[in-house]
């Protein structure tokens, strides 16, 4: 990135430095997804496979346009999510009553299974009945946004500012600051708030394509990750800190020392 576009126009008219390996980068991302089609049209039967990508090829012929549907949906899925896990371990690990309570309805839900050990992967329908754990995910992004802030341009441009938003006294009230996933329930049971006071999936006719895919995905990981291992993090009274970019991502990781559980 350079602050004039006179600088990149001609390294990218001389292929040299950063521009160069942005090509690089953009072949590579490019021979993955297509050797992901590749390997799913060797497998054949579109229409009985369940995959995402089985269910857009069974209606789509174009593999440019294949192609680009994978890397919107592996740039767009993958590290948001990574991001919000990260995010959540770290206040797990600062707040262990909100552990002790994922576990506690996760036990009541799924029930302690054999000798002593939990069984860790839930089904969809008990996923469902997890509406603590979801009000988890929920608070966890309030505070910790994958997506930071975006910006929209129609007629004038607008910023909308997900994390600030997210801490603000006058939308969250005097505890805005603290993380405290009952915000979101009302008699136990999850409630949402309006997407443009919670704008962390965006929302209206651009909403997050992939909004119930992801706190499905998050909310398995989580809970099969809880339920099987004791997760700290190393150095818990380090705040982590933000490397710039489009996702929110922890500048070094978020080292963690991970121990089995018992029972
Ligand atoms: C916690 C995880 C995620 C967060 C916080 C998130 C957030 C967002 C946000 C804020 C936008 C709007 C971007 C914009 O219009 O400028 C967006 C768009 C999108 N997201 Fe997600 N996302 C997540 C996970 C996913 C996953 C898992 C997928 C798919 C597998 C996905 C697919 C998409 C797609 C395709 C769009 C573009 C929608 C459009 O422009 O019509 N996202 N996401």
């Amino acid at each position: 990135m350079t602050s004039s576009p006179i600088v990149w126009k001609i390294k990218r008219f001389f292929n040299i430095g950063s521009e160069r390996q942005l090509r690089d980068a953009v072949k590579m991302v490019d021979s993955l997804a297509k050797s992901m089609i590749e390997q799913r049209r060797e497998m054949g039967n579109f229409s009985t496979q369940k995959d995402l990508l089985s269910r857009f090829m069974a209606n789509i012929d174009d593999d440019q346009y294949l192609r680009d549907i994978v890397v919107s949906f592996l740039l767009a899925g993958r590290d948001t999510i990574a991001s919000g896990l990260t995010s959540l371990f770290y206040l797990l690990s600062q707040h262990p009553e909100v552990k002790r309570a994922i576990l506690e309805e996760s036990d009541r839900v799924m029930g302690q299974s054999g000798s002593g050990s939990r069984s860790w992967v839930a089904s969809f329908e008990q996923m469902r009945e997890m509406h603590y754990l979801h009000a988890v995910i929920y608070e966890t992004m309030r505070l910790y946004p994958p997506i930071q802030f975006d910006s929209k341009y129609c007629q004038e441009m607008m910023c909308c500012q997900m994390y600030a938003m997210g801490r603000m006294e006058r939308v969250w009230g005097s505890d805005c600051l603290e993380f405290k996933p009952e915000r979101w329930l009302k008699n136990g049971l999850f409630t949402p708030e309006c997407p443009f006071k919670y704008p962390v999936f965006q929302g209206g006719e651009r909403v997050c394509l992939g909004k119930e895919l992801a706190l499905l995905e998050m909310k398995s990981v989580a809970l099969a990750l809880v339920r099987r291992f004791d997760i700290q993090v190393s150095e818990p009274d380090r705040t982590p800190r933000f490397a710039p970019g489009l996702t929110a991502t922890v500048r070094g990781g978020l080292p963690v020392r991970i121990q089995e559980r018992n029972g």
